[in-house]
């Protein structure tokens, strides 16, 4: 962790309640990689660099991949309390494996878990309960989208899955990507659905793109990417809904 600095941070209002989150946007440059913190306490806004080491809560990942190396081992053990979350088809191993439909809850907040494979088979991106935001992990970029040419990847997948998992939100739902390589720190479904160059081509036209991407292998071993969140209120933690 220590390589990343804060990008950004955000207060969105919270749809609704008029409850505002706090997100802290974290990147680490060699990899370009995001890693985010969401925080349901206002309170707590003056936090900056301690900021990790002060919460006890939970990651979540978005999908494991081979150019990460997850951190959430070690983190485990620095901060007592802390688990780590993954989906189940990631094969990765976790505190907790959570499936499509999976809700996890954190103060007066939750993640829904939407299955979005295609970049890796088990690909999640993570939609605030309020639709305002989504963690896109690599299945949605700005302006791009994760590479489908190793570790399982399928293009004509990882299409259905934007169009049919993302592009569905709201379009002023705000998208923050795990990777960004330009620059960029956050979009938004609208601008994405409409301005993304390779996700609004046709599903064949997309999948002869990405199987002529001609991308080098990742060079850069990577801080573990993902989302954390902070414990609720109370002090009470985090907890995940079951839908099954
Ligand atoms: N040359 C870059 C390659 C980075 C890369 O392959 N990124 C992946 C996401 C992480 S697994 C990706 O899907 N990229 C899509 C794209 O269009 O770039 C480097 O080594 O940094
Ligand atoms: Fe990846």
């Amino acid at each position: 962790m220590a390589a990343l600095r804060v990008a950004g941070r955000q207060l969105s209002q919270h749809r609704g309640s008029g409850a505002p989150i706090l997100l802290r946007q974290l990147f680490e440059p060699k990899s370009c990689t995001y890693t985010y913190l969401l925080d349901p306490v206002l309170e707590t806004a003056h936090r900056d660099a301690q900021l990790v080491k002060e919460e006890a809560g939970g990651r979540v990942n978005t999908h494991c991949h081979a150019d990460h190396i997850t951190g959430s081992g070690l983190l485990r053990s620095l901060l007592p309390g802390c688990q780590s979350v993954i989906s189940r088809l990631s094969g990765a191993q976790a505190d907790l494996h959570i499936e499509d439909g999976d809700s996890i809850r954190f103060g007066r907040f939750a993640l829904e878990t939407r299955a979005s494979p295609g970049h890796t088979p088990g690909c999640v991106t993570f939609v605030l309960n309020d639709q305002s935001m989504a963690f896109t992990g690599d299945a949605l970029l700005i302006r791009g989208c994760g590479r489908t040419d190793f570790q399982q990847g399928c293009a004509k997948t990882l299409y259905h899955s934007v169009h049919e998992r993302i592009f569905t939100l709201p379009g002023d739902c705000l998208i923050y990507p795990a990777h960004d390589y330009n620059g960029l720190t956050v979009s938004t479904v609208e601008e994405e659905r409409t301005l993304n160059p390779r996700l609004t081509l046709s599903c064949e036209e997309f999948v002869k793109v990405m199987d002529n991407l001609k991308l080098p292998k990742p060079q850069q071993i990577g801080e573990p990417l993902g989302v954390w969140i902070s414990g609720s209120e109370g002090g009470g933690g985090w907890e995940l809904d079951f839908w099954v």
